[in-house]
């Protein structure tokens, strides 16, 4: 993906789009040098829905990493905008402890930062009032003889104002010396209808070129890497086929509950929440061929048509092929039960935990079930892929008395990334029987310095956003495809046709969720994970 290539950024003259060549390849640092074309023109971001959560918790301080590294040119406004009265010191005292918990000891950047921030207030539906903060804001744009004003509308608010904020913003607050681009975040819709409805609303007040759509989940390392990965090694691309594959799980896991958000949860639940979106994201950048290029002006294009064509291929799931379960509180009492939050009706049925099984119909991968579970309040935090291999038919021949593991290949999203293969070795010493061991990276050992400053999925998002590259955003034909896999199942949950299964928080979830998976993923229960430790890897 646009970070994950790691191609350095090209020298002016070399045509935009062109391959790139072997040594940008290979000499390309960690982060790629800013691009130069926007930095030299103005830009004005405006928040819409600064007052938020979202704005506060993920919007700003992506921004300011963008700061820190010098990726927002000079020329440069923050206008948070909203409905609430608010002054502009209000709302820089509103993000700057955010800020500062994130960057400790970095009060001075901060403040420079907080100083490029100012607050309007307005009316979602209010053409006139958006206008009037780019009337305001023309003069800076304008400053020192620049003549290009670029504008990234950035909507951290529900999709219920989208039609009015988008209509407003195209009547009043377009730029006509620059680009206009709208980063748009989920939830995209409810279902199917739902989300042709906010479509034809986007679609009919802005290009697919102005529209970023953002799905977090393809701005996390792991993620970005999933390309490098799968198409930088030749010793990947092979096996990966229905021919050695056995099956694929990916795990969504998180320890903490909806935390005061039930009242968005209860009308999505964790379907919605997590799979339909981040986690489909994923299965399809497992799942896709190679993109036509990895670089160049239509990369974007080109890997969205990979992922799209393999969400094609997969089947509408069947409210059958899933197990749901609910939370409740833990024996020691540590935390509240899901129906327990004020938020959340008492007989509320929506489901917190999920585990369903996918099938991708096409010639590499027909009849291996692509298993996602995912959940809240559980056991731990983790998010990960688990991809595991056949058994070899010589392993089969050769140690008919034994029980050969099977080798599976782990990418560890977080917390702490990570690919590992689990790699079967001769136990050390005078028997013959094999082990399964690990070939493992892990990306704080190997990467120390990078990872220590690594940025957050919505800074290397906004950074592609800036530099119009869209590979990493999801496309409409993407989303469309995405819900008419989960509508059904989506509508059978809503109907009551399945109820979900009450687990302990803090627990692996309802026990039919692991039978559920057995059928698909067999655990091996003799492999042992010795970490590291210091000074093992001295010679
Ligand atoms: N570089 C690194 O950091 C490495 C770390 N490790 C660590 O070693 C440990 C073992 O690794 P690994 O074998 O890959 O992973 P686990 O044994 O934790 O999990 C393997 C699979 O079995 C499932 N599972 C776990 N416990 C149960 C259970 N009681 N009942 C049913 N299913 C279960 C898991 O589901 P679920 O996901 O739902 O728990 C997962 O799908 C982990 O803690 C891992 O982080 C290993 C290698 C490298
Ligand atoms: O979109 C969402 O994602 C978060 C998990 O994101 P992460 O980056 O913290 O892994 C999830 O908690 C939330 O419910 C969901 O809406």
């Amino acid at each position: 993906m646009a970070g994950g290539t790691a191609v350095l950024e090209r020298p002016a003259k070399v045509a935009e789009g062109a391959p790139a060549t072997k040594e940008e390849v290979v000499q390309a640092p960690a982060e790629a040098a800013p691009a130069a074309k926007y930095l030299a023109e103005s830009l004005t971001i405006l928040v819409i829905g600064a007052s938020g959560d979202l704005a506060k918790k993920l919007t700003a301080p992506a921004l300011y990493q963008l700061f820190t590294r010098d990726y927002l040119p000079k020329q440069m406004t923050i206008v948070g905008y909203a409905r609430s009265e608010k002054s502009d010191e209000e709302l820089r005292k509103a993000w700057r402890p955010v800020l500062l918990e994130a960057h400790e000891g970095e009060e001075e950047t901060i403040d420079a930062f907080l100083s490029k921030v100012v607050y309007r207030r307005g009316q979602y539906d209010s053409a006139e009032d958006v206008a009037a903060v780019f009337k305001e804001q023309e003069e800076n744009e304008q400053a020192d003889g620049q003549q290009v004003a670029n504008r990234l509308f950035y909507f951290a608010v529900p999709p219920s104002v989208f039609a009015d904020i988008g209509a407003a913003i195209k009547e009043g607050a377009l730029s006509q010396t620059g680009w206009n681009r709208l980063v748009v975040e989920k939830p995209f819709g409810k279902d199917t209808e739902s989300f042709e409805e906010l479509s034809k609303t986007i679609n009919g007040l802005f290009t697919p070129e102005q529209t970023y759509f953002v799905d977090h989940y393809l701005g996390k390392e792991m993620n970005q890497n999933l390309l490098v990965l799968r198409f930088a090694n030749s010793m990947f691309e092979p096996l990966w086929n229905r021919n050695y594959i056995d099956s694929v799980v990916i795990t969504f896991k998180e320890d903490i509950g909806t935390e005061g958000r039930g009242g968005y949860f209860d009308s999505f639940g964790i379907v919605r929440d997590v799979m339909q979106n981040h986690l489909t994201q994923m299965l399809a950048l497992i799942a896709m061929d190679a993109p036509v290029r990895a670089s160049g002006e239509n990369f974007g294009n080109y890997v969205r048509d990979e992922k799209v064509k393999v969400l094609h291929a997969i089947k509408p799931i069947s409210i059958d092929d899933c197990v749901l379960g609910q939370y409740t509180a833990p024996d020691d009492g540590s935390m509240a039960g899901y129906t327990e939050d004020d938020t959340v009706p008492d007989d509320s049925v929506t489901p917190t935990y999920a585990a369903l099984v996918m099938h991708v119909n096409n010639p590499r991968w027909a009849g291996v079930p692509f298993v996602m579970k995912a959940g809240k309040a559980l056991d731990q935090k983790k998010v990960e892929v688990r991809i595991k291999f056949k058994t070899p038919v010589a392993a089969e021949c050769m140690f008919p008395d034994v029980r050969v593991p099977t080798n599976e290949l782990v990418l560890r999203v977080q917390p702490n990334e990570a690919v590992y293969m689990k790699t079967n070795v001769k136990m050390p010493g005078l028997a013959g029987v094999p082990v399964a061991t690990e070939l493992d990276l892990s990306y704080r050992t190997r990467f120390d310095d990078k990872m220590a400053d690594s940025p957050s999925a919505y800074t290397r998002l906004i950074l592609d956003c800036l530099r119009g590259k869209q590979a990493s955003f999801v496309r409409d034909d993407e989303l469309r495809a995405a819900w008419k896999i989960f509508t059904p199942l989506l509508h059978d949950i809503d109907a009551g046709k399945k109820q979900p299964t009450k687990y302990k928080a803090f627990s692996r979830g309802p026990a039919e969720g692991d039978e559920f998976v057995s059928q698909f993923y067999k655990r091996d229960p003799t492999y042992e994970w010795h970490p590291p430790a210091k000074g093992d890897a001295k010679m």
